[in-house]
């Protein structure tokens, strides 16, 4: 039986922790390291092969290549590339990423496209929304395989921050971020609940604490991103990483697990002026993904995602005027 294949592309500091949890995660048996820093690619996977010596870790056939013909029979690809800038010098907001993205994400694709039209394609390069806007409407690859791991890492942060409000486990609080991943990221509150009781019901349970409104929440999650960028000196990997390997098993395993994952809208979708892609509630099975929900929002999360909406658009201008 052919074991199942991963291709990381870009093994920076994003795909590193990819390419570890990844390695010990028993769903692969082959990871394919590919990365225009060729020492760069050939020593993270040697480094990581060396660790199959250990008891405690698969025996997976880890190794790098410049030859895209290696992804041809790659189940997943995870895509971390990005312009890399000198440490420290990381623009802050996303959006301003697609200026050296566009090109880097366009010759990705093709050369992706060129040896596969199976493989299920996952984004972590920023900004999330536009470039899997453009990778899905710039290509003819199958749109349903491929998505932007989009608001699974603010969604994160967003239990983790509930979860620690109320102390309780995070993964006890059901909730989502939608729109972008980054600053105008929106939390779904009217759809939150801990242990099924609704977020504007919970302070029955926790009349000692006091809940965060709307907008406090949103706050607390975007600045929880910079809590990170700011220490780690314009770096945050850990937690994409981990996001991008459950979203593989969902893949993998076809959980039809759902996912808070970026993909284009369809046709009509929540009313946007015009086309864009961000992140709802999403069906994730071994066909990549299956089906977009359209939640019921109130008047502020409408709002709110509207500005979104408008956010990424003005991002998907930019990467446009840049073909
Ligand atoms: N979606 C999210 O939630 C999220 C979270 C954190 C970071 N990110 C994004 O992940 C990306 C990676 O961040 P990082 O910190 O690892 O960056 P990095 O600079 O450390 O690494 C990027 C790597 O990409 C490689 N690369 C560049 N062009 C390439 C190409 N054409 N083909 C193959 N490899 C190429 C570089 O050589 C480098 O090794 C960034 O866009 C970042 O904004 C996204």
């Amino acid at each position: 039986m052919k074991s199942q294949k991963l291709g990381i592309i870009g093994v920076g500091h994003v795909g590193e922790h990819v390419l570890a949890y990844a390695s010990s995660s028993n769903l692969f048996g082959d990871i394919v390291v590919v990365d225009s820093r060729e020492e760069l690619a050939f020593g993270e996977a040697l480094d990581q092969d060396h660790a199959t010596g250990l008891l405690s870790r698969p025996n997976v056939n880890i190794y790098s290549s410049n030859a895209y013909n290696d992804l041809s029979d790659a189940d997943v690809i995870i895509v971390s590339a990005t312009h890399v800038y000198p440490k420290g010098e990381v623009p802050a907001d996303r959006q301003q990423l697609i200026t050296n993205n566009a090109s880097i994400i366009r010759s990705i694709m093709k050369n992706i496209s060129e040896v596969t039209q199976e493989a299920i394609i996952i984004f972590i390069t920023n900004p999330a929304d536009t470039v899997i806007y453009m990778a899905a409407n710039e290509f003819s690859y199958p749109k349903e395989r491929m998505m932007s791991t989009g608001c699974m890492l603010d969604s994160a942060r967003l239990r983790y921050i509930i979860g620690k409000h109320y102390n309780v486990d995070p993964k006890s609080v059901s909730g989502y971020m939608m729109g972008e991943h980054g600053y105008s990221a929106v939390p779904i509150l009217s759809r939150l609940s801990v242990a099924g009781i609704p977020y504007d019901q919970l302070s029955k349970h926790f009349p000692d604490i006091k809940p965060l409104t709307a907008d406090e929440v949103q706050e607390k999650v975007v600045q929880a991103a910079y809590e990170v960028f700011d220490n780690k000196f314009g770096v945050t990997n850990a937690a994409v990483a981990q996001s991008s390997i459950e979203l593989a098993r969902a893949i993998l395993l076809d959980e039809h697990s759902i996912y808070p994952v970026s993909t284009p809208l369809l046709d009509g979708e929540y009313n946007t002026k015009r086309p864009v892609a961000f992140s709802t509630p999403t069906v994730i099975t071994r066909q990549g993904w299956t089906k977009r929900f359209e939640v019921p929002l109130n008047e502020w999360e409408t709002e709110k995602l509207n500005v979104s909406a408008e956010s990424i658009r003005a991002s998907i201008d930019l990467a446009e005027s840049l073909l």
